[in-house]
């Protein structure tokens, strides 16, 4: 399954926010966007997820172009984790994951043993059985973050777009999830993720999707294109990059601690 992003511009009462994007993400990959706060993330996962319509280009998930998807054929291909979610009402977390089966139960129909199986197997993946029973809203913000991701799970689409995924999680947590991620990008699925922590994006993502002013600045493999010059660039920071194990390690050492 493949996302191809051609020539996107966006933008908010006139502000271009997106100017010119394009990129082809694939199946098996894991792509990692950086970029400082405000530069877009959100709001090109939101026009790829047709949340936002009013932009110029053109969005394809594996070939079609989704202005001509309804909702639920978009569902069937792409399960999504937005940045925050505040809960309305206590669903339990049983029932939370299970709202990700929805498309795959006819109307007038009731989710079937499949569909328990799947959410069973979704929680115990990511270490969280525990809260089966629990309410959504009596769970910590990592806690939910970890449901929804199981939810997105059990969606069974192929592509999965998460939005700073890690965000509220402990560090315990954060190396689970992204071990977690990058095994389905091994399995198959087409997988972006928005992150602001350089050092992860190295170690986990097969691609990097820089962004600033609105456009890619760059795009590739992080062995390629993780370098001081790149952080300088983006965040104003001037770090030190250390390679670790034959390069396997990147990890930025800001230089005013050194
Ligand atoms: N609904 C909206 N109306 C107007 N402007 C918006 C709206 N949503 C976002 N923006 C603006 O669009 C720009 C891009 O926001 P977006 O949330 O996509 O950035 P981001 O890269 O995801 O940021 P962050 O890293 O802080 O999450 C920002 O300047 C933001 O203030």
């Amino acid at each position: 399954m493949s996302i191809e992003v051609k020539n996107l511009s966006f933008g908010y009462c006139d502000r271009l926010v997106l100017d010119g994007i394009n990129f082809k993400a694939e199946e098996n990959q894991l792509i990692s966007i950086l970029g400082p706060n405000g530069v877009g993330k959100s709001t090109l996962f939101h026009c790829i997820l047709s949340l936002l319509k009013g932009y110029q280009g053109q969005v394809l998930l594996n070939g079609k172009d989704t202005r001509a998807m309804s909702i639920k054929e978009m569902a069937e291909l792409v399960a999504f984790i937005p940045q925050s979610h505040y809960p309305s009402f206590n669903f339990s977390v049983f029932d939370m994951v299970l709202m990700g089966t929805t498309v795959q139960v006819s109307a007038f129909s009731k989710p079937g043993k499949k569909q328990v199986q799947l959410v069973e197997a979704a929680l115990e993946r990511l270490g969280i059985s525990y809260l089966i029973d629990r309410g959504y809203t009596q769970i910590s913000g990592g806690e939910r973050q970890l449901v929804l991701l199981a939810r997105a799970l059990v969606q069974e689409t192929r592509i999965l777009i998460l939005d700073e995924p890690t965000a509220n999680l402990d560090y315990g947590n954060q190396i689970r999830v992204m071990t977690q991620i990058k095994s389905l990008a091994k399995e198959g699925y087409t997988i972006m993720q928005s992150t602001h922590n350089p050092d992860q994006t190295f170690l986990f993502s097969d691609i990097v999707m820089a962004m600033k002013d609105g456009k890619i600045v760059a795009y590739g493999v992080p062995g390629d294109i993780f370098t001081e010059e790149l952080i300088r660039n983006l965040y104003a920071a001037e770090v030190k990059i250390q390679s670790l194990y034959e390069d396997k390690v990147r990890v930025c050492i800001p230089k005013c601690a050194i």
